[in-house]
């Protein structure tokens, strides 16, 4: 390597020499240029031959069948033609960055970001003294391991031309290098999610035309950087997610009368809240959760016109002072402020009646987690355009105002653990938007108000520890959207209805400790969604229901209830349940010995007197020998003995006949539910290998970009199937993939998520590394295919109805709006697509695929917020938004596009390319795809006065995809407005 280097360094100063010899004689110095014109076309090249990986085939075309200036990436100066950008964002290429990229001396741009180049950044950069952009992050720079990690070459402190520099999202480590305060006329500087230490440099305070310092989720410490102080040109400063601590100092606002954005939270700063923050007028976002700050929030901040939001959430502030929360009064003046978090602090006192002056404009009001007394005041009805109250965990009295239901924007209502009393007012019954209702912990009493049942898109609703009383209205079980209630420690009765089984989407129902009598409902079973049941401590009898479609049941607890009957054979069969608590009831008969039975830890059997068997550690007494009937005999005369004998004869033949299938079918449920009720926590690649049958191609289910799926059979059942992703690590990102989607899908949980079971990371037998993620099988496979299939050449559909469709854009919008709006950190899975929209056997649909997904640390989530994040992204031609293309920064309004087109793709068949606006026109005059269509649609079977519901999807998707992410409805919006088309469609 050190002999090539050299070789090639002669080969300049050779070629050098030459130009200089030429053009002593010739003062136009064309064979020059020429030769200049060679030293890039050969440094381009020596680029080309460290890649190591072309997915996109980017550099086929690099080479001598056109001039270097025309290859993709490349932009050559129109006199000279030298290299002056280089342009390779997110192209998928991988490999090392070439020294000889030094040699393009006239390059002022420079981006490789989006890729996955290894290694260093070679010194050599530094010599691109003209370079103005220089963006290389979201790479492996630095390698992957902590033995590989390199720090910033100092040198790029001589690029003394550089306006922007963004490494972010790699693996730099080290210091942060003095020489980039040399960096004089640079205006941006990103190095976020590195894991740069230390203290930052003194001479960082040379950058005085520097307007952005993103350094967030890196491993920075000391106290507030003593440099910044001096850069008063900074608009946006970002420092949150390191280990920053010590106090402010006092005139902090003041060193930057220029700052917009301040996102310092999630460090260690202590002492007070600087007043001087009202100094920097323009100060649009203040973003200081998650340090030690106490004191009380300057009231000065009321000054502060233009800030749209305030989150000091998870700090010391506040007292028990009656004046500690007057600053609210004066943020009244913050006309455009929209967010206010206030959490988990100190905050004393009455509520602040003040509150309810603040801004219309309001759409998040935090205040949970303090210890806040007194009433929730009516005029909180003012907040016309609240989306989310949180008010939890404080000592508010008094009763929820009726006025709440005048909010009727919010989504999220929580006022969980508070001491408030009387009724729930029927009145939230108007809020027809709420999606999340939680009141749990208190003392309300009364009972259920019916008119909950108008709240169409409730997900979730807490009132559990109360002293609700009554039954539960049938209405609210009218409401398919339910998917978690929780009515536990209450004193509701009656019996369960019947209308159980409708809540379609229930996943999680707590209605323990309750006063509930009668039969179990048998339509119960009908939930097929239910993960999490619990019945306990209440007064149900007969015998446990059928439940065995439950198939997603990971926890039922029937405890301490009046159950009887034997323990139903179908137990065995439920693969996923984790926890079965059975104990103090009257059940009777065998215990069984098998799956969730075989482990005392996961089940609970006592308290029943008449149970019999069962393992050891329960103790049970062992279950009686079969009757035996040859005892009776001597009671008969001979001749009754004789015929008995005959009988008996023939029902001893049949006991031994039924003994014998009852053990063989024994014998396949053993093979079933020992393997069902494993939790998967390890598994070898022995054990993969065998569940795929030695990975053999008639176990194939597809592939994709990183790596093959497999059909996986776990200890020999069908009822245990996996898919399992086999990662080709050859292939580059595939490792970046593995982690990006390990880490997503562990942090999240959703039942319109694809849930992975486990992951693999291991060497194959061959000694060669081994990556794979084991997700639960999709018995229906992917969108993709439902909506497109190949039949004759042609592409025709496969033709969902239309509420399977709506079903499925629903499924899918509640993912994102999860991953979106309801994770600690927001979740951008960044490609969405048919063929990563899977569909399990009930056609539910889950996302899949988080390969790519971005975790983005701001809070909320919103696009407009993520001012920091630099990451660069590529997702999949035709569903990436257009502004990724033209280097935007990942955001959730990227998610909204992908979804966009799916939702039109859903309904019209047509891939991303279409022309929508001319297909929709089509299938509203009558000219449908899937066959003619004049007033009525065969295929789909809908009549001509539902096409209006269809052109209802057909707008919402052309909004969700529009051209500018400005001009992008929410998710939330989307997801409301999609179950209300169906509402209507069902009527
Ligand atoms: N959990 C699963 N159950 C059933 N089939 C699956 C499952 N996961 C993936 N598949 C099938 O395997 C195919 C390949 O999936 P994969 O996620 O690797 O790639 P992709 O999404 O099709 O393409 P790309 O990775 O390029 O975006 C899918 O299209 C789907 O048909």
């Amino acid at each position: 390597m050190k002999f090539h280097n050299i070789s090639v360094n002669l080969m300049f100063v050779f070629t050098l020499s030459a130009i200089n010899f030429v053009c002593w004689f010739n003062f136009r110095c064309i064979a020059a240029a020429t030769l200049r014109n060679e030293t890039d076309m050969r440094a381009l090249l020596e680029f080309k031959s460290h890649i190591t990986e072309d997915y996109l085939a980017i550099m086929d075309s690099w080479n001598d069948s056109s001039h270097f200036c025309h290859w993709p990436g490349v932009t050559c100066g129109i006199k000279h033609q030298r290299v002056t950008q280089l342009n390779l964002k997110g192209k998928r290429l991988a490999g090392s960055i070439s020294p000889y990229i030094g040699n393009l001396s006239f390059l002022n741009s420079l981006d490789l970001s989006d890729n996955s180049f290894r290694g260093e950044i070679p010194h050599e950069v530094s010599n691109l003294f003209r370079l103005q952009n220089l963006n290389m992050s979201y790479n492996f720079l630095g390698g992957e391991v902590p033995s590989n990690f390199v720090s910033i070459p100092s040198e790029l402190g001589s690029l003394s031309k550089l306006t922007e520099l963004h490494l972010g999202s790699n693996n730099l480590s080290g210091s942060f290098p003095a020489s980039v305060g040399n960096l004089t006329y640079l205006h941006e500087l990103k190095l976020s999610y590195n894991q740069l230490k230390g203290k930052l440099p003194d001479s960082l305070s040379q950058m005085r035309s520097l307007t952005l310092i993103d350094l967030l989720v890196d491993q920075l410490s000391g106290e507030f950087p003593p440099p910044l102080y001096n850069l008063s040109s900074l608009k946006g400063i970002g420092l949150s997610y390191n280990y920053f601590s010590g106090n402010l100092r006092s005139n902090i606002g003041v060193a930057f009368p220029k700052a917009e954005k301040i996102n310092w939270g999630m460090n260690s700063f202590t002492g007070t809240f600087p007043d001087s923050f009202a100094n920097a007028s323009n100060l649009q976002i203040l973003d200081l959760p998650g340090n030690n700050f106490t004191g009380n929030v300057p009231a000065s901040l009321g000054k502060v016109k233009n800030l749209r939001w305030l989150n000091v959430n998870g700090n010391q502030l506040g007292s028990d002072e009656p004046d500690n929360m007057n600053f609210i009064s004066s943020l009244a003046n913050c006309s455009n402020l929209q967010y206010l978090l206030l959490a988990h602090n100190h905050f004393g006192g009455m509520f602040p009646n003040s509150v309810t002056n603040l801004s219309t404009l309001l759409t998040g009001l935090h205040m949970g987690q303090n210890s806040i007394r007194g009433n929730i005041p009516k005029e909180i009805a003012n907040l016309v355009n609240l989306n989310i109250l949180y008010l939890q965990e404080n000592r508010l009295t008094g009763s929820i105002p009726a006025s709440i239901g005048i909010l009727s924007n919010l989504g999220t209502l929580n006022l969980d653990s508070n001491r408030l009393t009387g009724e729930i007012p029927s009145s939230i019954g108007n809020i027809t938007r709420l999606l999340y209702l939680y009141l749990s912990g208190n003392t309300l009493n009364g009972t259920i108000p019916p008119s909950l049942g108008n709240c169409k898109q409730l997900l979730r609703l807490y009132i559990g520890e109360n002293n609700l009383s009554g039954i539960i209205p049938g209405q609210l079980l009218s409401l398919p959207s339910l998917a978690h209630v929780n009515i536990s420690y209450n004193s509701f009765m009656g019996s369960l209805p019947m209308e159980i089984g409708d809540i379609t989407n229930l996943a999680g129902f707590d209605l323990s400790y309750n006063n509930f009598s009668g039969m179990i409902p048998s339509t119960i079973g009908k939930c097929l969604s239910l993960e999490l049941l619990y019945m306990q401590d209440n007064s149900f009898e007969g015998s446990i229901p059928y439940l065995a479609d439950l198939q997603n049941l990971r926890e039922l607890d029937l405890s301490r209830n009046n159950l009887s009957g034997e323990i139903p054979p179908w137990t065995l069969n439920l693969s996923s349940l984790l926890y079965l608590n059975l104990s103090d009831n009257n059940l009777e008969g065998e215990v069984p010995v098998q799956g969730v039975f075989s482990n005392s830890t996961t089940l609970q059997v006592e308290g029943n007197p008449k149970l019999c068997g069962g393992i050891q550690e329960f103790d049970l007494p062992p279950c009686p020998k079969q009757e035996n009937h040859r005892t009776k005999r001597k009671h008969l005369t001979p001749v009754l003995t004789a015929i008995i004998s005959v009988v008996l004869f023939a029902a001893i033949a049949c006991f031994l006949l039924s003994m014998f299938f009852i053990k063989r079918s024994r014998k396949r449920r053993d093979a079933t539910s020992t393997s069902g009720h494993l939790i998967f926590p390890m598994i070898t690649y022995k054990e993969l290998h065998d569940a795929t049958n030695g990975f053999s191609s008639d176990r194939l289910l597809g592939s994709g970009s990183f790596g093959t799926v497999y059909k996986g059979i776990l200890h020999s059942s069908n009822e245990n199937s996996v898919a399992v992703k086999v990662l080709n690590l050859q292939r580059h990102g595939a490792s970046k993939s593995f982690m990006a989607e390990c880490h997503t899908l562990r942090n999240t949980r959703h039942r319109n998520l694809v849930k992975v079971i486990t992951a693999c990371s291991s060497i194959d037998f061959k000694g060669n590394d081994f990556k794979a993620i084991m997700y639960q099988f999709m018995e229906n496979g992917s969108l993709e295919e439902w909506l497109r299939q190949e039949s004759e050449g042609q592409i025709q559909c496969n033709c969902l109805n239309i509420i399977q469709g709506l079903n499925i854009a629903i499924d899918v919008a509640s993912a994102l709006y999860y991953l979106h709006h309801q994770c600690e950190i927001p979740v951008v899975p960044c490609d969405l697509k048919p063929s990563n929209t899977l569909l399990d056997d009930n056609m539910i649909a889950h996302v899949s695929d988080f390969g790519l997904a971005r975790l983005i640390p701001s809070f909320s989530g919103e696009g407009n917020l993520n001012q920091f994040s630099s990451l660069g992204i590529q997702g999949t031609i035709g569903y990436a938004p257009p502004e990724y293309g033209m280097g935007a920064e990942v955001a959730v309004t990227g998610d909204l596009y992908s979804y966009g087109i799916l939702l039109l793709e859903i309904f019209t068949e047509k891939g991303p390319q279409t022309n929508y606006s001319k297909t929709i026109m089509d299938i509203v005059h009558g000219s449908a795809l899937c066959g003619e269509m004049t007033g009525e649609d065969a295929n789909r079977n809908i009549s001509s006065e539902q096409i209006k519901y269809l052109v209802s999807i057909f707008q919402l998707g052309q909004a969700c995809s529009a051209e500018t992410p400005q001009e992008r409805i929410n998710m939330e919006q989307v997801y409301r407005e999609l179950i209300i088309i169906r509402d209507r469609f069902l009527k």
